[in-house]
């Protein structure tokens, strides 16, 4: 059976800080989505991975969202993704890189997402999420195979990159496992109501969160969260495992008192949710 991921993993996960680190100990993660249209997931892809504690979040996106970005979420740096001599230097000088958020599907995303697969090194953490996983499935991209790889697929992407329809893999968790392996993924976090988040060592299930989610942002949030835990937390299995875990806890907390959880405010307490964790290491 699944085991149930529950919120030992913060205690893990979460470390005290040394008091002689900088930024550039907890991670360089560069963010790479919003199109024209799909600003909005990248910006809550950005203000996550700051608010996760990310050293330093770059984010390279369609020029027309680098300002909102510098409104929104004054810590983060950004280059316009069309700039090619500067994302390639982002390229090579980051720790984790995520791919996807508000990305779209068009011939310039293709590309852009083939330099990141044809880019990243042994030394990266590629993080995948929506519109890439979406142009993985479509354009039968592979993921790298020297790269460490999360992969975040809702259970609509899911469907497109497995080719295996849902609901005759649910009761089968064996074969979820075997198209991670199949596609090189080495974590891959199925999202849906009880996500699941599998690699080589364990395959554990979310047993908190609920329906508050269910709108637009709110896996963008996540992505830009993994990003961050990445970066600054070691072992990116189990730091994966805590920002999912950390993702809903955070939102039914503050579904408490509200109907439905902004994804910006889920972010907005993450530093507060870790202090509150910390306190009691
Ligand atoms: N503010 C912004 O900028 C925002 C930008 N965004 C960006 O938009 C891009 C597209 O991402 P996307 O997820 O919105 O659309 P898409 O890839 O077509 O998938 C939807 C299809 O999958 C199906 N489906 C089945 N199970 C499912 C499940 N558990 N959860 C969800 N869907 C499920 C679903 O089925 P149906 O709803 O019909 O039942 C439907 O057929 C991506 O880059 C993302 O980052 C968004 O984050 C929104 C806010
Ligand atoms: N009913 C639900 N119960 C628990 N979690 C949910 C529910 N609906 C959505 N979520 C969570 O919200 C997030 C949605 O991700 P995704 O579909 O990628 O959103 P978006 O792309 O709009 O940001 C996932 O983490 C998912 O598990
Ligand atoms: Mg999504």
């Amino acid at each position: 059976m699944t085991a149930e991921l529950n919120s030992e993993i913060l205690h893990e996960v979460f470390q005290k800080r040394a008091v002689n680190t900088h930024k550039g100990d907890y991670g360089r993660v560069l963010l790479i989505g919003g199109n024209k249209y799909l600003g909005g997931a990248i910006l809550m892809a950005a203000s996550a991975s700051v608010d996760s504690g990310a050293g330093l979040t770059t984010v390279a996106t369609d020029a027309t969202n680098i300002g909102p970005l510098h409104a929104r979420t004054p810590e983060a740096m950004a280059i316009d993704w069309a700039d090619t001599v500067a994302l390639a230097e982002q390229l090579e000088k980051s720790d984790v890189i995520l791919v996807g958020p508000g990305m779209g599907t068009d011939e310039f995303a293709v590309q852009l997402l083939k330099t990141v697969l044809f880019g990243v090194t042994a030394k990266q953490i590629l993080v995948v999420d929506g519109s890439a996983i979406t142009m993985m499935a479509e354009h039968n991209l592979s993921f790298p195979l020297n790269t460490f790889t999360i992969a975040t697929p809702h259970q609509g992407e899911w469907e497109r990159l497995s080719n295996v329809m849902i609901k005759y893999q649910e009761d089968i968790p064996e074969m979820t496992e075997l198209q991670r392996q199949n596609l090189n993924i080495d974590v891959l976090v199925l999202k849906k109501y009880h996500t699941q988040v599998i690699s080589n060592d364990r395959h554990v299930e979310l047993r908190i969160g609920g329906p508050f989610q269910a709108t637009g942002g709110m896996g963008d949030t996540l992505a830009g969260m993994i990003a961050g835990f990445v970066g600054q937390f070691p072992e990116p299995r189990r730091a994966t495992e805590a920002a999912v875990y950390a993702h809903s806890a955070i939102a039914e907390q503050l579904a408490g008192h509200n109907w439905v959880v902004k994804p910006s405010f889920v972010s907005s307490f993450i530093p507060n949710f870790i202090a509150s964790i910390q306190t009691n290491l």
